[in-house]
């Protein structure tokens, strides 16, 4: 697999002397959707703003396509498009003006026909000719969306590209990102929507208080990470756990009604079949029974608990 951004040993400590990122070290393939997961501060949108050129490292280097983004700035920014989470347009320009004029900006030549499709296929060609500020919200998002990709980056970074979008926009964006990773772009996206870093991604990062903590193939993580909850229904209801029971960590719930079993899936011995039996010898009987397999987002929000415990153990 070719790395088309690498970086390495990447610090950001602001003049506040607050330390936004501490020697992050990530290397990103070509033509894969990277998402980066982070609860708020993390740290993702400095790590993209550094990336982009919007915020200088304090440490470390960045490779873009091979280029040294300290000393190649112009050939390594040329490769990446980024549709930032804030909506900053010039008011004033029609869409057509500011899409062309973004394209201009990284020295690639006219190309109207690009222009065309690209604002075609973001439903934007009937408004070309449309002040940007004439635009609604989504619109608008819209037109970001089309000045990153007005000069064909061969990396797309969309920071939060889904918040406070309708669903129409948020489909069309998604179906949007399958079509440039069919044409090789690779995307790297930073979302809340945990659900869609699972839909999405190849590969997902988790980066808290600066530090990458994980980065994993998506279903090796939910594999690898991910826990089953067994559900049994219960024929009477029970006031607590039977003794009997002790040997497995099961929890009542749903007043009584409803007795709960957190397995390892991946487990040679997942203590399954032997509890239903303990359960029929003592007479426990049940109606009913569910599995549920952890979500990306239990196991996100397991990890960011878990580092933040180890970080404060350790303070
Ligand atoms: N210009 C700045 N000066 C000082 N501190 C900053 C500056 N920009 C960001 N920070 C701080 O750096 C940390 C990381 O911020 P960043 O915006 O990168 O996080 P994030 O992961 O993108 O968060 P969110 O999910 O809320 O967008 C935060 O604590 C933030 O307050």
């Amino acid at each position: 697999m070719t790395a088309v951004l690498q970086l390495s040993g990447l610090g950001k400590t602001y003049k506040s002397g607050h330390i936004a990122l501490s020697n992050v070290d990530l290397e990103i393939n070509k033509g894969e959707i990277f998402a980066l997961l982070g609860p708020n501060g993390a740290g993702k949108t400095t790590l993209i703003s550094i990336v982009c050129g919007i915020v200088t490292a304090s440490s470390g280097t960045v490779l873009v396509g091979g280029h040294d983004h300290a000393r190649d700035y112009r050939a390594a920014r040329s490769m990446i498009g980024l549709v930032p989470q804030e909506l900053h347009t010039d008011a004033f320009e029609t869409v057509l003006a500011t899409v062309s004029f973004s394209r201009g900006l990284f020295g690639k030549p006219k190309n109207p026909a690009y222009i065309e499709q690209l604002l075609r296929d973001l439903s934007l060609w009937d408004k070309r000719n449309s002040k940007i500020m004439e635009l609604s919200g989504g619109m608008k998002r819209r037109v970001m969306i089309a000045k990153a990709l007005s000069h064909e980056p061969e990396i797309l970074f969309l920071d939060e590209p889904t918040a406070g979008v309708d669903v129409e926009l948020r489909r069309d964006m998604w179906a949007m990102v399958h079509g440039l990773r069919e044409r090789g772009v690779t995307i790297i996206l930073t979302t809340h929507y945990i659900e869609e870093a699972e839909e999405m991604a190849d590969r997902v990062g988790v980066i808290s208080k600066g530090q990458i903590i994980l980065v994993e193939e998506k279903h090796a993580l939910i594999k690898k990470l991910g826990r089953k909850t067994l559900t049994l229904n219960l024929a009477e209801p029970l006031d607590a756990v039977p003794p009997e029971l002790a040997d497995w960590k099961l929890e009542l719930a749903g007043d009584g009604h409803e007795l709960v079993y957190e397995f390892d899936s991946q487990a040679e011995a997942t203590g399954v079949p032997s509890l239903l039996r303990r359960m029929s010898d003592i007479g426990v009987g049940f109606k009913d029974l569910h599995t549920k397999q952890s979500s990306l987002e239990d196991i996100f929000v397991g990890l960011v608990r878990e580092d933040k415990g180890a970080r404060e153990a350790t303070a």
